[in-house]
């Protein structure tokens, strides 16, 4: 089957057709800019896939992500790319400075809309870890200061199928994948 991935991202553009691409679902894209609203995460992942389906005039899915602060009470959030692209990484570490907890998490949210008019359907996925200061290869966001629990590695040192295997992207595209499996006229 193929879906229409909406955004202007490259970076998970590539992460979504490496996890979605190995069981068989290809990957359109466009690249919109979509404004994107304020609010809870749910919100926000709603309203950007209402939008960019009236504006392609058929299916779709879209994606975002947050990057949660536990000692900010889960900001930046949706709010993540403002915050890196004006702090840095370095900037993200010293958010923290003063804080007895360096704990945080990954949150993507894809939603599906099956067209115009139609609610979109979300799937979520979560990774625990922590932020620390820059390490591995720099080329997508905030992958090298979010450690993920458990692997000692941040998301910039390790191979894509690692990332995807634990990540906050793979995890919500299992549930996705599975929906989109089980939709009656997938073609
Ligand atoms: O796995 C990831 N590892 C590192 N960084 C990441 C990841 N996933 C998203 N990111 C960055 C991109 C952007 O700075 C922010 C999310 O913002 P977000 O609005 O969801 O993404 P975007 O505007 O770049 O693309 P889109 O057109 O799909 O909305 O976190
Ligand atoms: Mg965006």
């Amino acid at each position: 089957m193929r879906i229409t991935f909406v955004t202007g991202n490259a970076g998970k553009l590539r992460e979504v057709r490496q996890i979605l691409g190995a069981s068989n679902i290809e990957v359109d894209s466009q690249e919109l800019d979509i404004p994107e609203v304020q609010g809870s995460t749910r919100e926000v992942a709603t309203a950007k896939c209402r939008r960019a389906a009236e504006l392609l005039g058929g299916p779709c899915i879209t994606e975002d992500t947050a990057l949660c602060f536990e000692a900010l009470h889960g900001l930046p959030g949706p709010y993540i790319k403002y915050f890196l692209k004006e702090l840095g990484h370095d900037g993200l570490n010293k958010l923290l400075v003063g804080f007895d907890t360096n704990a945080a998490w990954a949150l993507c949210t894809f939603a599906y809309s099956a067209g115009p008019g139609h609610e979109p359907i979300l799937f979520e996925g979560r990774t625990d870890g922590r932020i620390v200061p820059a390490r591995g290869d720099g080329r997508f966001g905030w992958d090298p200061c979010f450690e993920a629990e458990n692997t000692g590695k941040t998301y910039a040192e390790m191979q894509p199928e690692e990332k995807n295997k634990i990540s906050h992207r793979g995890r919500a595209l299992e549930k996705l994948e599975q929906y989109l499996r089980n939709l009656p006229t997938s073609s």
